[in-house]
């Protein structure tokens, strides 16, 4: 997907409150377990993958992204609260510098270690990310939760080709991934909300499902993502760490579970 072009033009340490105008659902938010509304009309989510379609792995100088092939219909999404088709364009993680935070939203304020965005776009009505990054319905981000325990066996393929990315705009080639593999494995139990992206260019486009089940890995798969920098080669080193955003207000929004 595009976004290659744009976000290695943010800002590393883009932390800023940076204020959108008119910004009245951004992401990402506190989950209130006990206020959110059970709605019988959710129905399940069909994530549909296609490893084969995996292209590479990069360093965009914020995260670390994982991308596929979106220009046909391999990699789609549907069902849960969307009614059109949306489709994978790539997946990233959010972390800390500590096992203690690093989670962009929050369960009850509860924070956890990193958290999964599979980044998808509506391709029942665009025609490419870039335009439907700025469209209302036009972007679906599912959201996973990791925690720190045993090792995760899928995850090591990509934890292994880390030390090739270190420096911010570095990129490999990376195939025959499943980002199914990082799903959990109940998928239809979710929280979902409208909001934004939680980096620039934070727009409003994003329909939020996040996983009421987490994911585990292990210390040491977390460490090897702590060992990436947001810095290029020639800069002084800054370790990635701490690329979450912190929670937004509300304003009003209903956040409605698929699960009682
Ligand atoms: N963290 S998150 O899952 O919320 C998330 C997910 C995707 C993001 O893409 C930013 C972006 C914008 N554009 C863009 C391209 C062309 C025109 C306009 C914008 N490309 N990438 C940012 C945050
Ligand atoms: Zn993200």
């Amino acid at each position: 997907c595009s976004s290659k072009y744009v976000l290695s033009q943010m800002h590393p340490m883009w932390q800023g409150p940076l204020v959108v105008p008119g910004g009245d659902r951004q992401s990402p938010i506190d989950i209130a377990v006990r206020k959110a509304v059970f709605d019988s009309e959710l129905k399940p989510l069909v994530a549909t993958y296609d490893p084969q379609t995996c292209q590479q792995i990069w360093n965009n100088g914020y995260s670390f992204l994982v991308e596929y092939d979106d220009t046909t219909d391999k990699n789609t999404l549907k069902g849960g609260p969307l009614q059109d088709k949306f489709r994978l364009c790539q997946f990233h993680f959010h972390w800390g510098e500590s096992n203690d935070w690093g989670s962009e939203h929050t369960v009850d304020r509860r924070l956890f270690p990193a958290e999964l965005h599979l980044v998808h776009w509506n391709s029942d009505r665009y025609t490419l990310f870039e335009e439907a990054v700025m469209e209302e319905n036009g972007l679906a981000v599912i959201g996973v939760f990791l925690k720190v325990g045993k090792r995760h066996e899928g995850l090591q393929k990509l934890v292994d080709a880390l030390p090739a990315i270190r420096h911010k705009d570095s990129i490999v080639e990376f195939n025959r991934f499943d980002p199914g593999c990082l799903l959990p494995a109940n998928i239809n139990d979710y929280w979902t909300y409208h909001g934004s992206l939680t980096t620039p260019p934070l727009t409003e486009s994003v329909s939020w499902i996040i996983m009421k089940q987490h994911i585990e890995v292990s210390h040491d798969q977390l460490a090897v993502f702590r060992s990436l920098l947001f810095t290029s080669a020639e800069e002084v080193q800054k370790s990635m760490v701490n690329n979450f955003r912190v929670q937004q207000p509300l304003r009003g929004r209903t956040v409605r579970s698929s699960f009682t």
